[in-house]
């Protein structure tokens, strides 16, 4: 794989400023414990982009503001939000429209979890979803085919999410389940008909399944050459894993970017994405949220616009894709989670999980109000 070409990912052109810190970093990473057997050279990450888009891989978490200056400063992201709302109207002000454009269509509803059901935390095991937010999920389930598709493993993002009635697609969509009953059609090769803890018949997708013992590998040789930097953080996600560096002292960014960046060279048939202070190695398929998306709605007999109105809410580059195919054809609604104002294929925005909430309730409040009238 030419490693370059990581430099042409999809990477969203973030509002965040871009640290100029960066360029001092030489002396004090050069003073770091470097992993043994692969010196880290610390310059393929800069020159192929990998660190400008770490840069501004996520935005600032919000401060507390106690100075007037502090908050001048807010009046103008405000202002600047608020500018770019009129590109991305807030999907509650515009819930009007959906309802209209949804009338007499089936809604599908499709979730990612990190940033849009559960807030950021600095600890990717505790990012938990309230209470709150499952039970307007739960709401949205009973109403609506809803989806969640993570970028963790399938197993991981059940087990915080915790509701069996939805279906699941985990590893940026490389791990779909879904029960059999539901299935109208399946024109893939990699999809295969199984059975789950309960017993009961399920569809299950892996187009990626060749793929886990090298994803084993790399994780076991990834957690080997990041173990010396203080806060990095190494997951296995089953088909992909992942290198967080949201607690890495930003100083020492370039060295992690190296180190994944050494590894990633032994193996060609994998490739990097970036996520929310988080590096993302995965196979080199053609499959990604997007396609996860198509995919379970032609298995689910959905495919059709003038049937059904999909809606995919979510806060990350990797949902991108799903906007996209959303987009094309305009076949429904991508809504993006941001409190910033970024590029995006979505059409819609929510500032943060606490509207995602709003919205899933309205659409459950909506679709009773309807049903009451007999519509
Ligand atoms: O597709 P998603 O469901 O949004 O998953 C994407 C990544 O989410 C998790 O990381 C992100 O959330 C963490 C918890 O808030 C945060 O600490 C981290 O910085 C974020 O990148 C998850 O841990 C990753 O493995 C997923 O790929």
């Amino acid at each position: 794989m030419d490693l370059s070409s990581v430099n042409a990912c999809p990477v969203l052109a973030d509002s965040t400023p871009i640290n100029q810190t960066i360029l001092g970093f030489h002396t004090s990473v050069l003073s770091l414990p470097i992993p043994k057997k692969k010196p880290c050279k610390l310059d393929d990450v800069r020159s192929n982009g990998w660190l400008d888009a770490m840069q501004s891989s996520s935005p600032p978490r919000k401060k507390m503001l106690k100075d007037i200056a502090i908050e001048l400063a807010s009046d103008d992201t405000d202002h600047a939000y608020y500018s770019w709302m009129l590109k991305y109207p807030s999907a509650l002000n515009s819930f009007h429209h959906i309802a209209n454009r949804a009338y007499k269509k089936k809604i599908v509803i499709f979730l990612d979890y990190d940033g849009t059901l559960s807030p950021i935390v600095d600890d990717p095991n505790r990012a938990f979803m309230s209470v709150d937010m499952r039970s307007a999920v739960k709401g949205v389930a009973k109403y609506f085919p809803t989806a969640i598709i993570s970028g963790r493993s399938r197993d991981k993002v059940y087990e915080l999410v915790g509701l069996a009635e939805l279906f699941y697609a985990g590893s940026h969509g490389m791990d779909i389940i879904f029960p059999a009953k539901d299935t109208v059609s399946i024109n893939h090769t990699n999809c295969i008909r199984s059975t789950d803890e309960q017993g009961k018949e399920v569809n299950l997708f892996q187009p990626a399944r060749e793929f886990i013992p090298m994803i084993n590998e790399v994780f076991r040789t990834l957690v080997e050459v990041t173990k010396d930097i203080p806060g990095a953080f190494v997951e296995n996600h089953k088909f992909c894993t992942s290198v967080h560096y949201r607690n890495v002292d930003e100083k020492t960014w370039p060295m992690i970017a190296q180190c994944v960046h050494d590894v990633l060279k032994d193996y060609p048939r994998l490739t990097l994405t970036h996520g929310r202070k988080v590096l993302e190695i995965r196979p080199l398929i053609d499959w990604d949220k997007g396609k996860a998306v198509e995919f379970l709605l032609e298995s689910l007999g959905l495919s059709n616009i003038n049937d059904m109105l999909p809606i995919y809410i979510g806060d990350d580059r990797t949902d991108e894709d799903a906007f996209k195919v959303l987009r094309e054809g305009n076949r429904g609604y991508g809504i993006l989670v941001s409190s910033v104002p970024k590029e995006s294929k979505a059409f819609l925005s929510l500032r943060d999980t606490l509207e995602v909430k709003e919205f899933l309730k309205s659409l459950v409040k909506w679709k009773e109000q309807m049903s009451t009238t007999g519509n």
